[in-house]
């Protein structure tokens, strides 16, 4: 594993759109997966160079990498990265992929896209095993980066669509991270906030700081701000005085996993979010690509809660802020209840929850030509 202080030279353009930092690229000419280490941000950027798959699970369980879609795509690139270094015959190369497959999927269980990312890839292993092995590899890199690709495009599908929703000169709520940093690019709630925002239709972002691990104060704020979008970070704990004030109009959050009825599963403290939003009739939407959306699953009671280390509570940083000793809980999710949700926006369409509608609603309904 190499790091490189600025944005690493690419060999071609980013797929993530962006010259100023990605969360997650793949390197066709050295093979390598590289990661821009989240857990250092904003006092230092640092871009991983990862070379084989175990480095990339490790990556993903340690959070050098987060977000849904974004461990989806890092874990595609792992595969595609070892379908180039494996030349056995096409059992050995299955066994690979399958054995490499089972180490990424245990790393986050919460994020429904690590999984459906893994399941494509390992659906084309089966269908490249017999090739040549260089003929593999061409086949499962071009699958990773179709999923980064298409995981960029229905960011901003989405936040095309969420825009419209976004009142004109709203304050708008956000928890956790939900950008570039947590997608292939772009970002789902922070997606919808950049294409309402390049409508002119926010006065600011107020980033929720999302205790335990601080993504909102440590990813959210630092991602608007270099996009130039006005935000201030304020405490979770602050959201139902400003709530109470009237000074949030809408709020749209991520997701990791949405259940067949609409449930939401996002990171621990927007369930709360949610409740406030709806004593203060303020709309709460979520912003995510179809391939967070869960239809095994019934329902949220069904999505199961990582629960993290007690020292990502009880530190941050260098500081201890809990004895050692005294045991903290960490469940990294919670689950908000669909009828909390106004509408969950996807590159497919507009779930109106709130009108009772599901995601089979979407696709049921006539696509646009
Ligand atoms: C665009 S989905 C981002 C989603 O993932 C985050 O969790 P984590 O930082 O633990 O990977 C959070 O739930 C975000 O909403």
């Amino acid at each position: 594993m190499l790091a490189t202080m600025r944005l690493p030279e690419l060999s071609r353009e980013p797929l993530s759109g962006s010259r100023a930092f990605f969360a997650v690229e793949y390197e066709p000419a050295t093979n390598e997966v590289l990661l821009l280490d989240q857990r250092l941000l904003p006092t230092e950027i640092r871009y991983l160079r990862l070379r084989k798959a175990d480095e990339v699970a490790d990556a993903i369980r340690t959070m050098v990498v987060r977000g849904a879609p974004a461990i989806g795509i890092t874990a595609a690139y792992g595969l595609a990265q070892l379908a180039a270094q494996e030349r056995g015959d096409a059992a050995v190369f299955l066994m690979a992929i399958g054995v490499a497959g089972r180490a990424l999927d245990a790393t986050r269980p919460t994020a429904v896209n690590l999984a459906w990312a893994i399941a494509r890839m390992a659906r084309t292993a089966a269908d490249v095993a017999k090739l040549e092995p260089d003929a593999r590899a061409t086949r499962m890199i071009a699958e990773a980066e179709a999923i980064h690709r298409e995981d960029v495009a229905a960011c901003k599908a989405m936040g095309a669509l969420g825009a419209k929703d976004v009142p004109m000169g709203a304050t708008v709520i956000t928890h956790c991270n939900a950008g570039a940093l947590a997608t292939g690019g772009y970002g789902t709630a922070l997606g919808v906030i950049r294409a309402a925002h390049a409508e002119g239709r926010i006065a600011k972002v107020l980033a929720c700081e999302t205790r335990p691990y601080l993504q909102g104060a440590r990813l959210t704020s630092w991602e608007l701000h270099h996009d130039g979008i006005p935000v201030e970070v304020i405490t979770d704990s602050m959201t139902g005085h400003f709530l109470s004030r009237g000074e949030i109009g809408f709020a749209v959050v991520g997701a990791d996993r949405i259940a067949a009825n609409g449930d939401v599963a996002n990171k621990i403290g927007t369930y709360g979010l949610a409740v406030l939003c709806g004593a203060h009739e303020v709309p709460f939407t979520v912003a995510a690509p179809w391939s967070t959306i869960d239809r095994r699953t019934p329902d949220g009671s069904a999505i199961p809660i990582e629960e993290r280390s007690r020292d990502e509570v009880a530190k941050v940083g260098a500081s201890v802020l809990v004895e050692d000793g005294i045991p903290c809980r960490h469940p990294a999710f919670d689950v908000t209840p669909a009828r909390l949700v106004r509408a969950i926006y996807t590159e497919r369409g507009v779930i109106r929850t709130g009108a009772g509608e599901t995601p089979d609603s979407v696709v049921r309904r006539p696509q646009m030509p």
